[in-house]
């Protein structure tokens, strides 16, 4: 049984090395929030939360998810015994949306019950790898430094290469690109740049046989992604639009992709993005972990529900110094010609680094 005595929320906001600029805007500096849960036993369950501090990717923020935390969720689990984190879902039902904020704490939930059954996360989902692929995200429009960025990324041994594209920079960057490097599977991410207007634009790229084009269409959208998807010969891949099973289901139905990329924050939490995972299995979808430009802890996550067998295509899985000089947590993620380990060791398999969180930590708070 798990029974949380106490919860500590923290801020952490560390520098990206790079920029990282899609047509949304530019993240330079990466606000967090760090759950850690403590039970009776005095055993810790590490969470992050990965909305960002402005709504630029969806609708929620570090300072809405903090208020949803503190006020709601973290009272409630403090007065709650779980047999397993599975009863988070259920008993959060009644708070509506605020997927990123539910899933910090769910996670943290999900460590300690490994930890408390000398089990991996990977091993306790029912992960059946012990290594994951790894995917670069090339998040510049400059042609320029994307090659700079793709010949660094390729030396490092990642899978795939992800550009980001708008109405304003997609063919011919892409066939700068694709000059370069005819051999490297390439997929796009347009961030709901295009519309149903756009339908020839979007035809034209088929001639780069790219491995998917991710969420073309708005963000909430299931309906036009199906009638696009007819149109098109690139696998169109769903992110913002798939915010729940009912989503997934939803958009299986209709057709709407071929391709789901699985982030655990923006379905709200990890047995969710197991049920996802399983319906994908199940209708012969792909699916990949998708990243969140997030610290260790979420990166942790990553790789456990990566482990997953329908986790069929490389995920944007990266180690800790990809976007920072230095995590939050140790040991640190390491990447091996575009490889990373899972862990074998009981819980999450990382813990904070102490000493860095201090220097990074911009605001905590226990929670009793
Ligand atoms: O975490 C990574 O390595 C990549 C993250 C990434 O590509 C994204 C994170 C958040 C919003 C988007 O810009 C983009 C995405 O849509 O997948
Ligand atoms: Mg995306």
């Amino acid at each position: 049984m798990i029974d949380i005595e106490k919860a500590q929320v923290s801020i952490v906001s560390i520098p990206l090395k790079k920029p990282f600029s899609t047509h949304l805007g530019v993240v330079r500096e990466r606000e967090a929030i760090m759950i850690e849960l403590w039970d009776r036993e005095g055993e810790v369950g590490y969470g992050e939360t990965v909305a960002f501090s402005s709504p630029w990717y969806t609708e929620e923020t570090v300072k809405t998810a903090y208020h949803i935390q503190k006020d709601f969720i973290l009272p409630m689990v403090l007065k709650k015994k779980f047999a397993h984190p599975r009863e988070f879902a259920c008993e959060f039902s009644s708070l509506r949306g605020n997927p990123m904020a539910k899933s910090g704490v769910e996670t943290a939930l999900w460590d300690l019950y490994a930890k408390k059954q000398g089990q991996s996360l990977s091993r306790i989902l029912g992960g059946t790898r012990n290594e994951v692929r790894a995917g670069a995200v090339v998040a510049t429009q400059d042609v320029t430094e994307a090659l700079k960025q793709i010949e660094q990324f390729t030396e490092q041994g990642f899978e795939r290469m992800k550009l980001k594209i708008s109405p304003a920079n997609d063919r011919q960057f892409i066939q700068a690109i694709r000059k370069e490097y005819p051999k490297t599977p390439l997929m796009v991410d347009a961030n709901s740049a295009y519309t149903l207007e756009d339908i020839d634009q979007l035809r034209a790229l088929d001639e780069f046989e790219l491995l998917m084009i991710e969420q073309p269409l708005g963000t909430t959208d299931i309906v036009e992604h199906a009638i696009l998807q007819k149109q098109i010969n690139t696998p169109i891949c769903l992110d913002e639009s798939i915010t729940n099973v009912h989503d997934a289901k939803s958009a299986i139905q209709l057709g709407s992709c071929q391709i789901i990329n699985i982030k655990i924050g923006r379905v709200g939490g990890l047995a969710i993005a197991k049920q996802i995972h399983d319906l994908c299995q199940e209708h012969q979808l792909q699916a990949w972990c998708g990243g969140m430009i997030e610290f260790g802890i979420s990166k942790a996550y990553n790789l456990a529900l990566a482990s997953l067998p329908g986790f069929t295509l490389p995920g944007d899985l990266s180690s800790s110094t990809h976007y920072w000089q230095e995590d939050i947590i140790t040991p640190a993620i390491e990447m091996e010609q575009g490889k990373i380990s899972v862990p074998t060791v009981p819980g999450l398999g990382f813990s904070i680094n102490e000493r860095r969180f201090d220097e990074v930590c911009v605001h905590k708070e226990m929670i009793k």
